[in-house]
């Protein structure tokens, strides 16, 4: 990590403190011209990317978002143009020395195969010259932050390892060395839709606690929403056609082409901009094991429940089972731990109803970013806030439309 960077406190739009470790880039007059090929990829791009932020790169196939991003760390040297990274032009940078300050994520993880998961998070610490100490400590500390058990995990290869549990080790080898401009290529493109979300709920909530500079590529719309607090909409050649707050490309797109891309269903796609944390949750039965199951049940069916959430000892829920399966337990007990699928409090509401749609509870247990239980959410929470929010927006309309009549 370069040693100037500085972490300090900014207020976001919402006016609230936030950490801000990262750096701004800034990309001038860029063009990149492949050799052979008559179009440029990169024809004249300028943007700034503010210190602190995720810019979410989206456009179709071909348009030039790998290309830009590469060449924010030389992967790709540009043919003309500028680019600096808090103010420093990064020509004058050795390359390989740049590309340790700033972390990269591609899809997959792409470990290297023959180094286990702490040697794989060690890479960078390692040529920074890096202490034991410091490197072990460093590693731990990023294995939980992505949600890896250090004990579990930290000697193991890329083989012994699930494809999102890969790409977990991937993101923490991206900020080992604590940079402040991460850039990411596809980053949770090739695991299911269910990890996909856990993997970017853990960045989001690792990006509210560092402050870095993200700048990242997706091919999925309901990604950028969720993810960015910026989206850049390419054309061909890197040609923008919209940067700008999600919020703002949904309700407003530039033009048809912003349009198209962001497709019909855009209030569906609101869904990607309201967090679970927003809704009013059901206060759920619960019991611990050892509880009187008689109990538990009896309290469940007062409260129009035909199931109870069973917790750990550290609040944490583990099995969500029917009455009907409890009847003839003296004592809550949970023989096999269940497979439970619980969502986090920030996951959007399209993710709570993927969730829900997936399970038979036809609801969702919500946890926090430590697994602790909030609460329940249903389909009747999610309509009840979509409501809340149309009579907000109409309201909104309403008193635009008097403003200027008036
Ligand atoms: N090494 C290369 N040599 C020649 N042309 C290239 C090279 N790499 C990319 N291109 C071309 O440059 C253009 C932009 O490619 P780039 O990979 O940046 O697009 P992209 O938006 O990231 O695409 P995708 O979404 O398909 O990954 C494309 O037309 C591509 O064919």
């Amino acid at each position: 990590m370069s040693e100037s960077t500085q972490h300090h406190q900014q207020a976001d739009e919402k006016g609230s403190a936030r950490t801000v470790s990262g750096a701004e880039i800034q990309l001038k007059d860029v063009v990149k011209r492949y050799p052979g090929q008559k179009n440029a990829a990169v024809n004249d791009l300028s943007i700034t990317v503010p210190a602190g932020e995720v810019v979410m790169f989206i456009g179709p196939s071909g348009c030039g978002k790998t290309t830009s991003l590469k060449m924010i760390n030389r992967l790709i040297e540009p043919t003309s143009g500028t680019i600096t990274i808090d103010g420093d032009d990064i020509r004058g940078r050795d390359a390989d020395e740049l590309r340790r300050t700033i972390g990269y994520v591609i899809q997959g993880g792409s470990l290297f195969p023959h180094l286990t998961v702490a040697d794989n998070i060690a890479v960078v610490p390692k040529l920074l010259k890096w202490d034991k100490k410091r490197i072990a400590e460093r590693t731990e500390e990023l294995l939980d932050l992505v949600g890896l058990e250090a004990g579990r995990y930290r000697d193991r290869y890329p083989r012994e390892l699930s494809g999102g549990q890969q790409q977990r080790v991937g993101v923490a080898r991206g900020l080992a060395a604590d940079p402040p401009v991460v850039l990411m290529d596809e980053p949770f493109g090739a695991v299911d839709p269910i990890t996909r979300q856990r993997l970017q709920d853990e960045m989001l909530g690792i990006q509210r606690e560092l402050g870095k500079t993200i700048v990242c590529v997706t091919h999925d719309i309901d990604e950028a929403i969720k993810l960015g607090d910026r989206i850049l909409i390419f054309s061909e050649g890197a040609k923008i056609e919209q940067y700008d707050t999600p919020e703002n490309v949904l309700a407003a797109p530039a033009n048809d082409f912003v349009a198209d891309f962001v497709g019909a269903g855009s209030t569906l796609k609101q869904l990607s901009l309201s967090r679970v944390n927003e809704l009013n949750f059901v206060d759920w039965t619960t019991a611990r094991i050892g509880d009187d199951a008689q109990d538990a049940v009896r309290r469940a069916e007062a409260a129009g429940q035909e199931c109870v959430v069973v917790l750990d000892d550290r609040g944490r829920p583990i099995a969500w089972p029917w009455n009907r399966n409890l009847r003839r337990a003296s004592t809550i007990d949970v023989k096999r731990r269940e497979e439970l699928v619980t969502l986090d409090e920030r996951a959007t509401l399209n993710d709570a109803l993927d969730t829900m749609l997936s399970s038979s509870h036809a609801g969702a247990i919500v946890t926090d970013a430590r697994d602790k239980y909030l609460g329940v959410v249903d389909f009747e929470s999610v309509t009840a806030h979509i409501r809340t929010q149309e009579a907000a927006a109409q309201e909104a309309q309403e008193a635009r439309s008097e403003e200027a009549a008036s």
